[in-house]
């Protein structure tokens, strides 16, 4: 599998990001929450520096939405009985997400703010 096209490699990492949208509920809810989001950018006009920001946290909490049901998938394989230690990993994986989220959803806020004492 090593040294294929990269129209290949990038086939393979848009079928990870399908295979996740259609099997993770968190991550549905995570791209609904960013069309929300870019519809009330859109809507209050919001400045690119705003845009930008938004954008990268938008990219980050997918990202770590992707990472987290990878590694959950790996060790629900590796070790599908309950385990005390499995545990605290999974929280810290979704505590890993929750922080990005508040970061996002702060970060929106000043945003409106902005626009909206201006
Ligand atoms: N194998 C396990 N052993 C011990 N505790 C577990 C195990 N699997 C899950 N848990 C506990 O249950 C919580 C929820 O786990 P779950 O696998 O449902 O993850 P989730 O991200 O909340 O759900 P989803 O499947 O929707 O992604 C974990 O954060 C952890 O505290």
């Amino acid at each position: 599998m090593k040294n294929q096209s990269i129209w290949k490699k990038l086939k393979f990492a848009f079928n990870g990001i399908v295979y996740a949208t259609k099997n993770e509920h968190n991550m549905q809810r995570h791209l609904i929450s960013a069309l929300i989001v870019i519809c009330l950018f859109s809507y209050f006009k919001i400045s690119i520096f705003w845009w930008a920001l938004i954008i990268l946290c938008i990219g980050l909490i997918i990202a770590s939405e992707l990472l987290n049901s990878a590694i959950e998938a790996l060790i629900d394989y590796l070790h599908p009985e309950l385990h005390e230690k499995i545990g605290k990993i999974k929280d810290m994986l979704a505590g890993m997400v929750l922080i990005l989220s508040i970061t996002a959803a702060i970060i929106g806020f000043l945003a409106i703010l902005s626009v909206l004492s201006a």
